[in-house]
């Protein structure tokens, strides 16, 4: 090849011209090397001349453009580093049995060309001399097979260590070629690389082994560097894993056997996607980048094999092209350090990740970097999720032809994803509720709404935050009375009477059904954290609710903390929440409404409240119970339960906390909704019964772990309606005495009055019960019930629904009324008469 490239002209037949010229050279005394050279030069001439033009580097990992670089020779990989060393002395092992005038003439050749020559007689010697000095090329004479056994020779030379580097030649006579026979065959089945046929001429023979040198020696000296790379790979940390352009396994190292406890032949043939992938959703959004030949980086979900366990991972996939400009294989680089499990639902979406996300490998280069401007905003290497969808779309617009309808429905597809808030859910046209009652369009829209009502008139007032400051309160472990402890026995049974342990605990039910809960789960252990410390920070946690609103106060933390712990105690969530997260859940439960005023973030944004500037009435309330939880708890090491964790874990505990306290926010309702059944009840639509997945560990990746965290957490929060019917009472009595407490507020102080309805003269509460069982509660948990399976959530619900239509009808509407039928039908004493009859 190389030869046929100094002319290009000359035909094949010429090569003894061509030889000529090589042997004058080489008489003149020129270097091999400075011979290299002048070939090079003509290659690169042809290329820019375009003779080449279709392959501008010889191993180019992409078909994008790239120089080619002239001071690489061309049979050099891309990354120049590792090009085989082939300028060394070559060393040449010469087995024939006798001197003759053809082992003559390999031995002149072969000093000619300057190779390091052995030569032996036998076949013990031969042996001997390879197993000391590992020659890069074994010409062995197979004219005379008596001599020796030169099957059994090349058999031992290729069972020695690092033999497959070698080069070995069998000398045949010219006969073997002409007849149809099998020497030729067997030789190479010993072994041996080609056989030459013999011959006295010496310049045929030092063209032998030029060629020999640059085309048989070269490629093992190329696979021998590879060899070394092989060895970086395996020691390496990262997990590396090549495929062919189906995902095929075609390697992958041992870091990667090791963690996923796989085994590469196991692997062989089968897919990514069978292996190793959770979320087939990744490799398609990894796949239309690499297919594409842009490199890919994003998050990754792994599953290990034994016990299918995810591991979230940073994933770089390279593509790489053997030949032509499509990629045959891919790379892909797994870092197992680089992303915290929690993070991954977060960096989806973000700018982060989208920054991360398919990145076009020219801009690697700081030269394109550089030449990137405003002008070519376009052509940006970044690519959001929902760039990719409408992508997939419009592919699957184009698959549809000539096919009316389904284009239209795509086309609305498309212009709903286009959309910028593709969770904001807007009352279905066909609900006649909202029309109907004015008490639930005031609370749904109060509940759901982002946007605060204008200020109608400013007005200054202290921050709630100012309460928050540390209170010294009596801490210490406290040693229940008998009724409590008694009480306790039921904390995990979904009728527990929350009411009593207020009434009994001289309202600080936190503090002692929190312990309970706290032990049962063993969250010392989890926290590496001793009891004091636990018990001391629910002190100062329910201390810092307000016991002067009816609702918001340290009973309702109570409550969601005690529904917390019943959701863990179930057999679904037991299998994927790891002690941390139950401990993280529970304390999240705990502080979830923490300093709440008993005002709604509206009311806080209208009247200027300084913790609604703070957040610029965003999340305002859920941020500031969130960020108060962490500043009291870091603030003391007396109350500090997350002092003894390392910095990672608090990370994650911390991360986990905020999300399931920010996912209490009323305005993300049916985006969490949305994503918790999209996931979890796929095929089903809300309202219909749920279909149920075959297969729910297979969807658990922490990603959806989070959608299911904060589905309980907000299904604890609000499931004062599925309680039994008393309790159920009992909630909606308090929240409706608070909005009715925030509207006196707001009418005393010339507020916008964020739900009118809700005016304690005229105010139906079974009316705002049934709208809120409507449109709030019915369908998530339809949607809980299906994931975690306590259809008494729904029994509850459905009787007490059945009871407020009940209430309604006979005109028990207002406080008053309801606090009437507290005293007598619902009072505790004639229930469980009702309970015993
Ligand atoms: N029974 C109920 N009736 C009406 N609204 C409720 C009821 N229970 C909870 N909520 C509302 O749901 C909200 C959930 O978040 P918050 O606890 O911040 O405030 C809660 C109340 O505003």
């Amino acid at each position: 090849m190389i030869i046929q490239n100094k002319n290009s002209s000359e035909e094949i037949d010429d090569m003894d011209s061509l030889i000529d010229n090589e042997i004058v050279e080489e008489e003149e005394g020129e270097e091999e090397e400075s011979r290299n050279e002048v070939l090079m030069e003509d290659i690169v001439n042809d290329i820019g001349r375009g003779v080449l033009h279709h392959r501008k580097s010889s191993l180019a990992l992409t078909p994008e453009e790239e120089p080619f670089d002239i001071n690489r020779g061309p049979n050099e990989l891309k990354y120049g580093l590792i090009i085989p060393n082939i300028k060394h002395q070559l060393k040449l092992l010469l087995v024939f049995a006798q001197l003759d005038p053809v082992s003559e003439t390999f031995t002149k050749a072969a000093e000619k060309l300057g190779f390091e020559v052995t030569l032996c007689h036998t076949d013990i010697s031969a042996l001997e001399e390879y197993q000391t000095k590992s020659h890069d090329l074994v010409i062995v004479d197979n004219r005379i097979t008596k001599a020796f056994d030169n099957d059994l020779l090349c058999r031992s030379i290729r069972n020695t260590r690092g033999s497959q580097h070698t080069v070995m030649i069998a000398v045949v006579k010219k006969s073997a070629f002409e007849r149809d026979d099998i020497t030729i065959t067997s030789l190479l089945e010993s072994g041996f690389n080609r056989c030459l046929i013999e011959t006295t001429n010496l310049l045929t023979c030092v063209n032998e082994m030029i060629l020999l040198k640059h085309s048989d020696i070269r490629i093992m000296a190329q696979h021998a560097t590879c060899q070394a790379l092989y060895t970086a790979l395996d020691k390496c940390k990262d997990l590396v894993i090549v495929t062919d352009d189906t995902y095929k396994f075609q390697y992958m190292n041992t870091a990667c056997e090791r963690q996923l406890g796989l085994r590469q032949e196991d692997t062989l043939g089968k897919t990514l996607q069978e292996q190793l992938v959770y979320d087939t959703v990744q490799i398609n959004t990894m796949g239309s980048s690499l297919l594409r030949a842009r490199e890919w980086s994003g998050p990754m979900t792994l599953k290990r094999k034994s016990t299918q366990d995810p591991i979230v991972t940073s994933c770089k996939a390279v593509p790489f092209s053997c030949a032509g400009r499509m990629p045959t294989h891919f790379i892909l680089v797994f870092d197992t350090n680089s992303i915290d499990p929690n993070m991954l639902s977060q960096s989806r979406g973000s700018i982060h990740s989208i920054r991360r996300g398919s990145t076009d490998v020219r801009s690697v280069g700081s030269d394109y970097l550089r030449r990137t401007s405003l002008a070519k905003l376009n052509a940006l290497p970044l690519e959001a999720p929902i760039t990719k969808v409408i992508g997939l779309i419009d592919q699957i617009r184009e698959s549809l032809g000539s096919n009316p309808q389904a284009i239209q429905l795509i086309d609305r597809v498309e212009d709903i994803l286009k959309s910028s808030e593709l969770y904001v859910s807007h009352v279905k046209e066909d609900s006649k509720v909202k029309a109907d009652e004015p008490v639930v369009s005031d609370l749904i829209t109060a509940l759901l709404s982002k946007t605060p009502q204008p200020t109608l008139s400013a007005s200054s007032r202290r921050s709630s935050n100012d309460s928050s400051v540390f209170r010294p309160s009596r801490t210490g472990l406290i040693k229940a009375p008998a009724a409590i402890r008694d009480l306790l026995e039921t904390s995990l049974t979904w009728e527990f009477d929350i009411f009593k342990l207020e009434d009994l605990s001289r309202r600080r039910p936190l503090q002692h059904l929190g312990m309970n809960l706290f032990n049962h789960f063993d969250v010392c252990g989890s926290l590496n954290c001793d009891e004091k410390t636990l018990s001391n920070w629910l002190t100062v946690i329910e201390a810092n609710y307000h016991i002067e609103n009816s609702y918001h106060n340290s009973s309702h933390a109570a409550d969601v903390m005690q529904a917390t712990a019943g959701f863990l105690e179930k057999e679904r969530m037991k299998s994927i929440m790891e002690p941390l997260d139950e401990a993280t859940s529970l304390i999240a439960a705990a502080a979830h409404d923490l300093d709440h005023p008993g005002k709604s973030s509206a009311f806080l944004s209208n009247s200027n409240n300084p913790l609604a500037i703070l957040y610029n009435d965003v999340t305002v309330l859920e941020s500031h119970h969130s960020a108060l939880m962490f500043k009291l708890t870091l603030g003391d090491e007396r109350v500090n339960i997350f002092k003894n964790l390392d910095r990672d874990t608090y990370k994650l505990a911390r991360h986990n906390v905020i999300d399931m306290i920010l996912a209490t926010e009323m305005t993300k309702h049916f985006e969490h909704l949305a994503k918790f059944v999209n996931v979890f009840c796929p095929r089903s639509s809300i309202g219909s019964d749920m279909d149920q997945p075959d297969d729910y560990n297979a969807l658990l990746s922490p990603e959806n772990t989070t959608l299911v965290k904060r589905m309980m957490i907000k299904c604890a929060d609000v499931s004062n309606p599925t309680r039994p019917l008393r309790i159920c009472v009992e909630w909606a009595r308090r929240i409706a005495e608070e909005y009715f407490q925030q509207t006196d507020d707001e009418k005393m102080r010339g507020l916008p009055v964020v739900m009118p309805m809700f005016d304690r003269a005229t105010c139906s509460i079974p009316k705002s019960q049934i709208g809120f069982v409507d449109y709030i509660i019915n369908d998530m948990f339809e949607a809980w019930n299906a994931f975690i399976d306590m259809p008494e959530l729904l029994t509850y619900m459905r009787q007490n629904y059945i009871r407020w239509k009940e209430f309604d009808e006979q005109g028990h509407t207002t406080l008053s009324d309801i606090q009437k039928l507290q005293a007598t039908v619902l009072s505790p004493s004639v229930s469980s008469a009702i309970k015993s009859d």
